[in-house]
């Protein structure tokens, strides 16, 4: 099922095309939207929330026209920004109940919602504590709150692990896989690191200088720029040459030997090559993909 769609989708600002003839379409789960700085990727959730208007093109959400029916579609979707735009002084609850209000929730059922949705984001006792004492971590969770808090049917979030340590940013993936499994809301989510939507996403899109440069569903993607990093104590050179006679593309850089994986067989064939000549094994590892690879590729 399409979820949005844009055909031809440009934004013209005064000095720079933000979206380039964007042609896409979104089906159901988590997909992400990757993307450099600079790349589109808030342009194109604006005007997806009919908050931007398109230069030309068109862009659908949920079957509603972007350019006509933006009010519609903000009712039926959450969106957290990228930049920070909470209340320093009102507390997470009280900032939760009022947006729920706004969404057209009379005051008990918004509060009641509002507790439900900050307990599952993670937010306890310190959801009555005014917002601008919390960390980088519990202002995230407040936007992602506030943007799930009316029941959408579906969700932008717009680099919600921005400005996150490693232990923030692995929460907060896992709390948007559960709202793309658990409470079966789509959503799109944009980050300019390929490997940290890989873990989540169901599908993943690229887009550079606002045009599209690869969709694919996150398996043929991980295939597609997955690598295994080999080091032996001596021999990398004959190993290199076993596995290349038995066709793997292998590359050697300095003491490591990255062989592309292809096919299931080719961790099969790296260890069976280790063994059959007889060296020490020092480290066998997966390289996860790089935005950089991927934007070597051609469009699929
Ligand atoms: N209101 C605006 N006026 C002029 N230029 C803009 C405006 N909004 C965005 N741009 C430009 O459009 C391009 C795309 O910006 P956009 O914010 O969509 O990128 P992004 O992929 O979301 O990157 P980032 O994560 O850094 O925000 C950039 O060159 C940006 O400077």
């Amino acid at each position: 099922m399409t979820i949005l769609a844009t055909e031809g989708l440009t934004k013209r600002f005064p000095r720079v095309t933000a979206l380039d003839q964007l042609s896409i379409t979104v089906g159901t789960g988590v997909t992400g939207l990757v993307g450099a700085n600079g790349a589109g990727k808030s342009t194109l959730i604006k005007i997806l929330l009919g908050l931007l208007p398109a230069t030309s093109g068109r862009a659908e959400v949920l079957g509603m026209d972007a350019a006509t029916r933006g009010p519609e579609i903000r009712r039926v979707v959450g969106y957290m920004p990228e930049h920070e735009c909470l209340p320093p002084d009102l507390s997470a609850t009280e900032f939760v109940v009022h947006m729920a209000q706004m969404s057209g929730l009379p005051r008990t059922a918004a509060r009641e919602r509002a507790a439900d949705i900050l307990r599952h984001v993670g937010l306890h006792e310190e959801r009555y504590r005014p917002i601008g004492g919390y960390s980088t971590g519990m202002r995230q969770r407040v936007k992602l709150a506030q943007a799930l808090v009316h029941d959408p049917r579906l969700v932008f979030l717009d680099e919600p692990t921005n400005g996150l340590d490693p232990q923030g940013r692995d929460d907060m993936l896992a709390l948007i896989r559960r709202v793309g499994a658990e409470f079966g809301i789509s959503v799109l989510v944009t980050s300019h690191l390929l490997g940290e939507l890989e873990r989540v996403c169901d599908h993943v899109i690229v887009i550079d200088g606002g045009a599209l440069l690869r969709s694919s569903a996150i398996g043929e993607f991980t295939q597609a720029t997955q690598a295994i990093a080999v080091e032996v104590e001596e021999g990398l050179e004959p190993l290199a040459a076993r596995l290349a006679e038995l066709g793997e593309a292998v590359a050697v850089q300095g003491r490591i030997l990255t062989v592309q994986v292809r096919s299931e067989g080719t961790f099969d064939a790296v260890r069976d090559a280790v063994c059959d000549l007889d060296l020490h094994l020092v480290r066998l590892e997966q390289r996860r993909g790089r935005i950089e690879d991927v934007f070597k590729e051609p469009a699929a």
